[in-house]
């Protein structure tokens, strides 16, 4: 990807000026699970799976948003006013905007589905997920040090405490003073692309999960403050936020299958090995990139698993605000079908990219809107 997300820094003395007038994140609610930094101090006790560690922080998340913080209720009350300069504000949002346009066609059109104050929201996530992802992927992955990846943490800390650097992160220090997101899921996405800097194999799917829970889980634990839970909620908070968990597991797993032969020409496998072995396969046959009948066996496997993962996200899509459900269903059919495209390519990942086409994209927005109103899933 192109360079164009490479910090656009602000002058510095106006970035100072205007931006320490946002207000800080406010007091954190007293801790109720014992899992707030349940993914490392759980990498010290192997005897449990990442599923249990990563649901601790499901819980953690889920209990800090039935505590509304100081903060929000002062906000709700009309006490606090943020920003001095409401127009730089409204362009650094439109500035992440024109880069989830940019980046990534099928979120951005999520995204046009949302209201237009939770649509910003969502695109000032996604530009600082996208520019975490480009520390290692990007053009200068190449120069990127763990240290580098600390000084990007301190940067999230300056960021959630109201002291953004840049334009967009001052949008994202916007956004998370007025929704109640928790800055773990942000650093637990920093950890996954530290793991990406010095580990290219996973021995199995716990090890996997565990990556996908770092760099596409969190997307989902992020997303949900600002989507917003149904007031009338049927469901437990934490059900929720499993379904969110659920769908940024299945994008990644769909991510990961689509990209296998891009990945191998990097020197990644990210399939799981021991996966790979009961199929007869090895890193050789990946990096040899022929479909054999093996391989097509492997890869239905995988793919009942991504599918799986999207059938556990589609049980919260209906418990999220009504007015978040459109867009979720659409993301979640539009990034499914890569799946379905996968199988149309004959299990070809190693050079045929799967592709949605245009008029399939457009297609689903209506059955989205469907599923949306009625609240089933089985069509597509
Ligand atoms: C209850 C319920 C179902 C709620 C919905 C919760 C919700 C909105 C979940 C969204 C989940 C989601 C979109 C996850 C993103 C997964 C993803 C694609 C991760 C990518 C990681 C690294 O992959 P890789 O390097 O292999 O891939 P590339 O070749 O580089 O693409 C990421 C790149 C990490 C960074 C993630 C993003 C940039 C995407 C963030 C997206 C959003 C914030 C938009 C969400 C919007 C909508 C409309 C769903
Ligand atoms: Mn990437």
């Amino acid at each position: 990807m192109s360079g164009v997300l490479l910090w656009v820094v602000c002058p510095k003395g106006n970035a100072t000026a205007l931006f320490s007038l946002i207000p800080t994140s406010g007091k954190k609610p007293k801790r109720c699970f014992k899992g707030v930094s349940a993914i490392s101090s759980a990498v010290a006790n192997p005897a449990r799976s990442s599923e249990e560690k990563v649901y601790d922080v499901v819980l953690k998340q889920a209990a800090l948003v039935k505590q509304p913080r100081a903060l929000d209720l002062e906000k709700r009350n009309g006490k606090t006013d943020g920003f001095a300069d409401w127009n730089l504000l409204n362009e650094a949002y439109d500035r992440c905007g024109e880069v989830c346009a940019e980046y990534a066609k099928t979120f951005y059109l999520g995204t046009l589905l949302m209201t237009s104050e939770r649509r910003r929201a969502v695109w000032a996530i996604y530009v600082w997920c996208r520019r975490t992802d480009e520390l290692v992927d990007g053009p200068n992955a190449s120069h990127i040090t763990p240290r580098a990846l600390d000084r990007w943490e301190k940067r999230l800390d300056d960021l959630f405490k109201g002291r953004p650097y840049d334009m967009l992160d001052a949008a994202l220090a916007d956004t998370v003073s007025k929704y109640p997101v928790d800055i773990q899921p942000f650093k637990d996405m920093i950890e996954g692309m530290r793991l990406d800097l010095r580990k290219s194999r996973y021995m199995n799917f716990d090890e996997l999960y565990l990556y996908c829970y770092y760099v596409a889980g969190t997307v989902g634990l992020m997303s949900v403050p600002v989507m917003g839970i149904a007031p009338e909620l049927k469901a437990s908070v934490e059900s929720v936020y499993n379904a969110a968990l659920a769908l940024g597991i299945a994008n990644q797993l769909t991510n990961i299958l689509r990209d296998v032969g891009e990945d191998a020409r990097r020197g990644r496998v990210y399939l799981p090995q021991d996966e790979l072995a009961r199929f007869g396969l090895s890193d050789d046959d990946i990096f040899r990139g022929q479909v054999t009948d093996r391989w097509r066996n492997f890869m239905k496997d995988q793919i009942k698993r991504a599918r799986m993962f999207f059938s556990e996200a589609e049980k919260g899509v209906s418990e999220l605000n009504s007015a978040s459900r459109w867009p979720v269903w659409a993301s979640l059919l539009l990034y499914r079908q890569i799946l379905d495209a996968i199988e149309e390519n004959d299990y070809n990942n190693f050079s045929k990219r799967a592709y949605v086409g245009k008029l399939k994209k457009f297609a689903s927005l209506p059955v989205a809107y469907g599923r949306a109103l009625m609240g089933t899933s089985k069509f597509i």
